[in-house]
């Protein structure tokens, strides 16, 4: 029986502490290395790669060896797109139990979405979050504030910035008013950060619980056509093409619509990026009616067309990164019948065997597909991170590639248990995962 144990970032590691990783398959996607080799670090990578490095045997002021015979020496994955919940609803999530989530699922780095309540609008409530992720996570934690004071005022983005942010949401809800998007976006260029934005016409997926389709037909509910994505996502690109500096980021696009505006925006050189979230890679409308609110989310999952078109988005690259949208719900919340049950699902220990699914089953590369979980969001949200190289943070994630296991949510490590994906087999799971040279978690 596997056992999983987690240690809280907080009390650091030892100054200098020495961990010596050997027999590793070293992977850094950025540089497309692949190799067998060793690595040394305390805080940072002191020494890289090569059989070289203890070719003379571990030197004795090494305080740690860890044997990584048959596992994957990766870089840390940054997952910047979770909801932990905390302030507000602590009873779905709270940092710690998310943090502990993300260590299990070998995520090293996290961006919090601001939809808490109350939602990070304020230089306060910024200064909260960073506090409380300093005494209880087990990860670097990093956050969105929030573009408006619920919907028609813009916060204080420069303080904003100031204490923190990495970046302006609103998500959980689009910034429907174009003025006020439009001012954010030239804020955000000034201020050289992204604005994510949550794609949704409201007035288009009014009162719907699921993709408008032959699955809402068949079960007599309102649907949220894939158009109210797209249309969103349209508007902003006229909005952003003449503002200097812009950058401007979709979270979990869900639509093929959306992407072919965002691959032909791309190609007229504007600064749009786009993440894509596990499920709507993996699953469709179809498994609605089998999981019910347990694949509720939003956006919803959409067809097959869509769930091809994430794949080929991925391999193209038009899909710069995968993100969880990790959004605990307790079951009283979530068990309840599908038009009244909330939006959103768990994703952190279920991401990476999902993402490796588009390398065992799709034949996407390695390398590449570790790249959308690593250095591509870092760069997005500006973070020097998610590399092995001399002097960049130990963050690392250590993998099994061939371990198969059946997804037992009552294992998980999150305080909520909503997943479509309970009982699925999968390929790949993290064994340790560490935190500025610290393990903060290990599966024995
Ligand atoms: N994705 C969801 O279905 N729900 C998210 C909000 C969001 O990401 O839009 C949540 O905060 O629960
Ligand atoms: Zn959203
Ligand atoms: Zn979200």
């Amino acid at each position: 029986m596997l056992q999983q144990s987690w240690s809280l970032l907080e009390n650091g590691q030892k100054e200098g502490y020495k961990v010596a990783y050997t027999n590793a398959r070293i992977i850094d996607p950025e540089s497309k290395l692949d190799i067998y080799g060793s690595l040394l670090t305390d805080s940072k990578v002191i020494a890289d790669f090569g059989e070289s490095l203890f070719a003379g045997g571990v030197p004795s002021s090494v305080d740690e060896v860890i044997d990584c015979n048959g596992l994957v020496l990766m870089p840390g994955i940054v997952d910047i797109h979770v909801h932990f919940r905390e302030p507000g609803q602590e009873y779905k999530e709270t940092i710690y139990t998310g943090s502990r989530s993300a260590a299990a699922g070998g995520v090293t780095t996290v961006v919090c979405q601001p939809n808490t309540v109350p939602p990070i609008d304020s230089v306060i409530l910024a200064k909260y979050l960073k506090y409380r992720a300093f005494e209880t996570s087990h990860v670097n934690v990093e956050f969105y504030a929030a573009i408006t004071k619920s919907g028609n005022k813009l916060t204080e983005m420069a303080l904003l910035k100031e204490a923190g942010a990495v970046g302006f949401t609103d998500d959980g809800l689009p910034v429907m008013n174009a003025h006020i998007m439009r001012q954010a976006l030239k804020y955000s260029s000034m201020l050289n950060v992204p604005i994510a934005q949550h794609a949704e016409d409201l007035n288009l997926s009014a009162g719907g619980c699921i993709n408008e389709g032959i699955v809402s037909e068949e079960l007599g509910v309102t649907g949220i056509p894939s158009v109210s994505e797209a249309v969103m996502v349209n508007r902003d690109i006229l909005l952003m093409q003449d503002i200097a500096n812009v950058h401007y980021h979709v979270l979990h696009v869900s639509s093929k619509d959306s992407l072919r505006a965002i691959a032909d925006a791309k190609k007229r050189g504007i600064n749009i990026t786009c993440e894509v979230a596990p499920h709507h890679f993996t699953l469709t409308e179809n498994d609605v009616r089998e999981h019910n609110s347990m694949a509720k989310m939003n956006p919803p999952l959409r067809s097959e067309e869509d769930r091809l078109a994430m794949i080929e988005g991925l391999r193209s690259g038009i899909i710069d990164c995968i993100a969880t949208d990790h959004a605990p719900h307790d079951v009283g919340s979530k068990d309840l019948p599908l038009g009244d049950s909330a939006f959103g699902i768990v994703g952190l220990e279920t991401l990476l065997p999902l993402t490796l699914e588009l390398y065992y089953n799709q034949n996407l590369d390695l390398s590449d597909v570790l790249g959308k979980l690593t250095y591509k969001p870092a760069d997005i949200i500006h973070v020097p991170r998610a590399r092995i190289r001399k002097n960049f943070v130990a963050d690392l994630t250590l993998v099994d590639l061939e371990h198969s296991w059946e997804v037992d949510i009552s294992k998980f490590a999150s305080k909520s248990k909503n997943s479509p994906f309970s009982k699925r087999i999968v390929k790949g799971r993290a064994v340790r995962t560490v935190v500025s040279g610290k393990t903060v978690y290990v599966l024995r």
